[in-house]
């Protein structure tokens, strides 16, 4: 995947092409998700059958009212006929519209899953893994491509069904009328063949890049947003245009180069089927001339060669809709074959009753990056429940790596992270991170009241638990004076705080969560000297009796700790220093 960097040469994407997967591979992919409504399937395909069955006896009836009324001039015969051919115009609207309603609730549900399977496996990824992706990218997949998958799986294959039905009976009342012109027309069927399977193999190729086009202009929007304020500041927010006019264009060519090809095939169809229809009229006119057939019988005949070219037509868009909808599922199957770097083994145990003892023994971790360089290395320390480990070193030295193999969003190389003496690794990740709270860098607020933002660690916490959770992060004062107090919504981003008073809101629920061990990666980062220290007090109180490695560059913050443990540039340990408080709680 291409990282796009403010110096790429213009116009290249950001997001790669997804592998190819043939269809039969993608149905059985998809199937799990349309399981849970499988017998609805066959409902609605017999619903939409019943419907066109109804269409054919009221092409049999219009045969009826001609060759027994119109033709005799007998209007004798006209209320019963006319009265059977509403009725079942009205049963047969009434089943096919029961059997649409039910293919689309099939199709809403099965996309209610998916979607929701796909964001549940994304979330199974650690931040590092989901971040090599592009977001927008990542929520073009979860809508358009999704959406397109629909039409394959789920009403495309009830269309498929209920339209190769149709066309059997259709056919079937054809031979009834007359079996040399339904043969006739059998003849001129190969041609929509042919032309499905042409157009289905292009119009995937095609409809790939048009796929990931969308993707890369997602992206770029995504990003450029994000980083709105650099532009700004910056005066480059015509640039910011540029790039997405430019990504845009690359997505017009290749939806044009699209349309170019799925437009054409409707009209072709159309094409197909007058030359077809004319051929079998012609026939037609010849028997009706000879004797062989009535004047109903041809018009109901015709009328037949009409309703069979329209589910002979769907089969043939079922084969454009495998192309577009095939390359959406393949950007889907991507994301969901993106495997998880952190694996629960087998046998892994729930860790319980923690008190907080933590060594690292011999670690060493990185990335996997081409020179295979280590961002860690020869980390060892140990930390005795309740004490404070500050860890120091210069930009790059890997402090936020050591935090993110604390959380298991990443797993040692080599050596072993040991809580209470067990390795991180034999141990559930939903009970590592039950264990342990990581106070971020950023502070994350959610689009969510203050009340929900302080609670998202404990939903079930009182409003006593959050309220005395704010009181300690020092946060209930300025909180109180918000226009709803607890009840604010804080914007996306937490915009309505300031930075020192979203790290408070952060500390209230890191503190809510009371978990034995905590790991703060620079809880005063970015912040003026007055606003860090007005957050050191909160800190304490947060660190007061749990092991907690404070990852931070503040030497006044240091100080609160047992002891210092020291990464150099290259992120080797350099050992540990006590302190003088740690003499100072010992003696
Ligand atoms: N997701 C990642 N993928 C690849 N390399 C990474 C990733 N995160 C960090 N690194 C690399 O690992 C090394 C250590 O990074 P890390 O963020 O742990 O340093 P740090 O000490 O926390 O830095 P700072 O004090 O600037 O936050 C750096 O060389 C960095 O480029």
């Amino acid at each position: 995947m291409n990282q796009e960097s403010p110096g790429i040469p213009a116009g290249e994407p950001p997001v790669g092409l997804a592998p190819a997967i043939p269809v039969r591979e993608i149905f059985r992919r998809f199937w799990p998700w349309v399981r849970p409504d499988r017998y609805w399937l066959p409902v609605s395909t017999a619903l939409l059958v019943a419907g066109a069955a109804g269409e054919v006896v009221s092409v049999l009836l219009f045969k009826n009212l001609i060759d027994n009324v119109l033709v005799p001039r007998n209007f004798g015969g006209f209320w019963a006929t006319a009265a059977a051919m509403v009725v079942v115009a009205l049963a047969s609207a009434l089943l096919v519209f029961l059997g649409q309603y039910t293919a689309t609730r099939i199709a809403e549900r099965f996309l209610l899953r998916l979607r929701t399977g796909v964001v549940a496996h994304l979330h199974t990824l650690p931040p590092d893994t989901l971040r090599k992706r592009w977001h927008g990218d990542v929520v073009a997949r979860l809508t358009t491509d999704i959406d397109q998958i629909e039409q394959l799986v789920a009403s495309g294959v009830i269309d498929a069904a209920s339209a190769l039905i149709s066309l059997v009976f259709f056919a079937a009342a054809a031979f009834y009328l007359s079996w040399p012109l339904a043969l006739a027309a059998c003849a001129v069927a190969p041609l929509f063949w042919f032309a499905a399977r042409h157009f289905a193999g292009r119009i995937q190729r095609l409809s790939r890049e048009s796929r990931r086009c969308e993707g890369s202009v997602t992206a770029v929007v995504e990003e450029s947003l994000a980083n709105s304020e650099l532009a700004h500041a910056y005066n480059q927010q015509g640039r910011e245009v540029d790039r997405v006019r430019r990504h845009g264009q690359s997505l017009v060519r290749a939806d044009l180069a699209t349309a170019r090809v799925s437009e054409l095939y409707p009209p072709l169809l159309n094409v197909l089927e007058v030359v077809g229809g004319l051929f079998v009229v012609g026939l037609g006119a010849f028997e009706l001339t000879q004797g062989n057939l009535t004047l109903g019988g041809l018009l109901a005949f015709a009328a037949f060669m009409a309703q069979l070219f329209g589910p002979a037509q769907e089969l043939s868009g079922v084969a454009a809709v495998l192309g577009t909808a095939g390359a959406g599922a393949e950007r889907v199957i991507e994301l969901l074959d993106t495997e998880s770097p952190i694996k629960e083994r087998p046998g892994a145990t729930a860790l319980a009753d923690v008190r907080g003892e933590l060594r690292c023994k011999g670690v060493r971790a990185g990335y996997g990056g081409p020179d295979g360089r280590p961002a860690l290395q020869c980390v060892d320390f140990a930390v005795a429940p309740g004490e404070i480990l500050a860890v120091m070193g210069p930009s790059g030295a890997g402090k936020s790596t050591l935090a993110k193999l604390l959380v298991r969003f990443l797993d040692p190389e080599q050596g072993s992270v040991l809580l209470d003496g067990t390795d991180l690794r034999d141990a559930t990740v939903a009970s590592v991170r039950q264990a342990v709270t990581l106070l971020p860098q950023q502070p994350q607020l959610f689009h969510a009241s203050v009340r929900d933002n302080i609670a998202y660690g404990r939903p079930d916490a009182t409003e006593e638990q959050i309220v005395q959770a704010a009181v300690d992060a020092d946060a209930d004062g300025f909180l109180r004076l918000l226009p709803n107090g607890y009840d604010t919504v804080l914007g996306e981003e937490g915009l309505q705080l300031s930075g020192g008073q979203a790290r408070r809101v952060a500390i209230a629920r890191a503190l809510l969560r009371a978990t034995p061990v905590l790991v703060l990666d620079e809880p005063t980062a970015d912040l003026d000297a007055p606003s860090a220290r007005r957050v050191a007090a909160p800190l304490r109180r947060l660190m007061s009796g749990r092991t907690t490695v404070l990852i931070t560059h503040d030497r006044e913050l240091a100080r609160e700790a047992d002891a210092v443990y020291r990464l150099s540039a290259d992120g080797s340990g350099l050992g540990m220093d006590r302190s003088d408080r740690s003499d100072r709680r010992s003696a």
